[in-house]
């Protein structure tokens, strides 16, 4: 009888148990790399084309602050210590820099003001006031977003979250937990980790996002494939509108017929019709066993049977399917090297793509025995040139680091121009060869290196049918987005795909949302835009601009 490739691996840990990850079978020959065939998908309606973009100017619909509004704003709060403003005096352009920029250090806002309220009683009283005197306000969580959706665009005041970050009660029976929107995602996780259950919502910022900008910017992150969208978890929202009236669904009934869903409405709307200050979510009980495996392949065809092969082989237990092409490898392989970590060789052979998979389940042995199954096919197959599977938690999270760690790394090795795109998973990586190809004839990048591009690459989450194309330049500059856009929204068009699958619209892609949502939904969006804030006090110039 044929020993399994698990089986296999367990004998040779236990004849190495310095061995980090354990090898599963090395197939380096043998294997072809066909390219993706492109598949003519016509586009039935018009392409949508817009060039040039640029920022709207500031409004003048918009009254600029003063050291009396900073006085005001102060008598609103428990504690004077809640504003902070060069206007007064009391913080320095140096204090505010962190709410004004992103952490790209793309996107630089000119706010004078930061408040930092308690209670959603504050938030509203601050709403209140503001939409009174004209004055913008942009709601900012954890500020860990990619499209500028938190930073000012010009002196809005700049409402901070990070002081409402209670936990408010969690039912161990229903699973629901309730927070405020400050809450740190991480910390919610570890607090629901105690009670066996987990957050329904996992992403590389864990540690600094805030569940609020989560639930605004309806994150997606790494287990949406398991765990479903937001827009399904999310039971109930306490939200402040920009008059300062509150909006309470906290209640949190999982089954509620009984008129228009409007939590939906605030769920991704990113700030601009309301500012959520307290979520009630359906955590799921946390899988007791969970491992994850790591595979090299030699094509991005191999990457989708191996999907497919996959869901079939491991059904319920599937909770993540991730991919990464060798570029982004090499990027996460150069920074572990950087940060000081021995260079260790995780792969025997090495492909020009990666694949993880996670399983999460509730029997260690029925789960061992399908991954097991699974990858036995997968060597059978010749589906993959290698593998390595976590034999325990440091494994495990060394493995994850491997994908996790490529923004980061992307971060590195320059200045990052980011897209978060939904296409259907066959036509996926055919977009990062050809915006390769489009920076390769503008003469920005070269196969190799020594271009002013230093890097592109790809990777995603292939379960959800969405791919980020990181484009590592020498620095943001007005040439190379020229060339990138809207060639890339155009690309996505013609497959009928969305130019934002996760990280939102923000002040990055509000000039382009025509290339994913028809004239007719468009205008649908302004009049909720105008219902809720006849102002446009909330988060102006971004998201749909009225
Ligand atoms: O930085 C990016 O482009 C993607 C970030 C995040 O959505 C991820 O999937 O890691
Ligand atoms: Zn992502």
């Amino acid at each position: 009888m044929r020993r399994s490739a698990i089986a296999l691996a367990k004998l040779a840990a236990r004849a190495n148990p310095s061995a980090q990850t354990l090898r599963l079978r090395t197939l380096s020959h043998g294997l072809s790399s066909p390219r993706l065939a492109s598949v003519a998908t016509p586009f039935a309606g018009p392409i949508f084309r817009r060039h040039g973009s640029t920022l709207p100017p500031r409004s003048s619909a918009f009254a600029t602050a003063t050291k009396e509004h900073v006085e005001h704003l102060k008598s609103l709060l428990s504690s004077p210590n809640g504003v902070m403003s060069t206007l007064d005096g009391s913080a320095s352009t140096d204090d505010l820099q962190p709410f004004n920029d992103d952490w790209m250090n793309k996107y630089h806002g000119k706010s004078q003001i930061v408040v930092k309220p308690k209670t959603t009683q504050e938030v509203a009283e601050i709403l209140k006031y503001c939409n009174g005197q004209g004055l913008a306000v942009v709601p900012q969580g954890g500020n860990t977003g990619l499209v500028g959706g938190s930073n000012p665009v010009y002196d809005e005041i700049i409402l901070n979250l990070g002081n409402m970050s209670a936990i408010r009660s969690f039912d161990e029976v229903s699973g629901i937990l309730q927070c405020d929107a400050g809450c740190i995602l991480e910390t919610v996780d570890n607090y629901l980790a105690e009670k066996g259950f987990i957050f329904p919502l996992d992403l590389g910022a864990k540690g600094s996002c805030q569940v609020g900008g989560n639930v605004a910017t309806n994150a997606g992150g790494l287990r949406l494939l398991r765990y479903g969208s937001l827009h399904g978890t999310v039971l109930g929202l306490e939200v402040v509108l920009p008059d300062g009236t509150i909006y309470d669904s906290m209640g949190g009934l999982r089954k509620d017929n009984t008129g228009f869903d409007l939590k939906q409405l605030f769920i991704g709307s990113e700030g601009t019709i309301g500012i959520i200050t307290g979520v009630s979510i359906l955590a799921p009980k946390r899988p007791t066993a969970m491992n994850v495996a790591v595979f090299s392949l030699s094509s991005y065809e191999a990457v989708q049977k191996v999907f497919n092969e996959t869901k079939a082989g491991l059904g319920e237990i599937l909770s993540a399917f991730e991919f990464f092409d060798k570029q982004a490898y090499e990027l996460v392989k150069r920074h572990i090297k950087e940060g000081g970590e021995a260079d260790r060789k995780v792969f025997e052979t090495e492909g020009e793509f990666y694949v993880l998979v996670e399983t999460g389940g509730s029997n260690n042995d029925h789960d061992e025995e399908k991954l097991q199954n699974l990858l036995e096919k997968l060597m059978e197959d010749e589906l993959i040139l290698d593998g390595v599977l976590a034999q325990d938690q440091t494994q495990f999270h060394s493995l994850w680091k491997l994908r996790e760690l490529i923004p980061e790394s992307a971060g590195k090795a320059g200045s990052v121009y980011k897209y978060d795109l939904s296409v259907p998973v066959p036509k996926m990586y055919s977009l990062v060869e050809k915006m390769r190809t489009r920076l390769g004839d503008a003469g920005l990048w070269k196969e190799g290196g020594g271009g002013r591009i230093r890097e592109v690459v790809g990777y995603g989450h292939i379960g959800d049918g969405n791919l980020h194309i990181n484009i590592c330049a020498d620095k943001y500059d007005d040439e190379i987005e020229k060339v990138i856009e809207p060639y890339v929204y155009e690309i996505v068009a013609e497959e009928r795909g969305s130019i934002s699958a996760e990280h939102g619209l923000g002040v990055m892609k509000a000039p382009y949302i025509g290339y994913s949502k028809s004239p007719t939904s468009i205008e649908l969006m302004k009049q909720v835009k105008k219902m809720f804030d006849p102002k446009g006090i909330l988060n102006p110039y971004k998201y749909v601009v009225v």
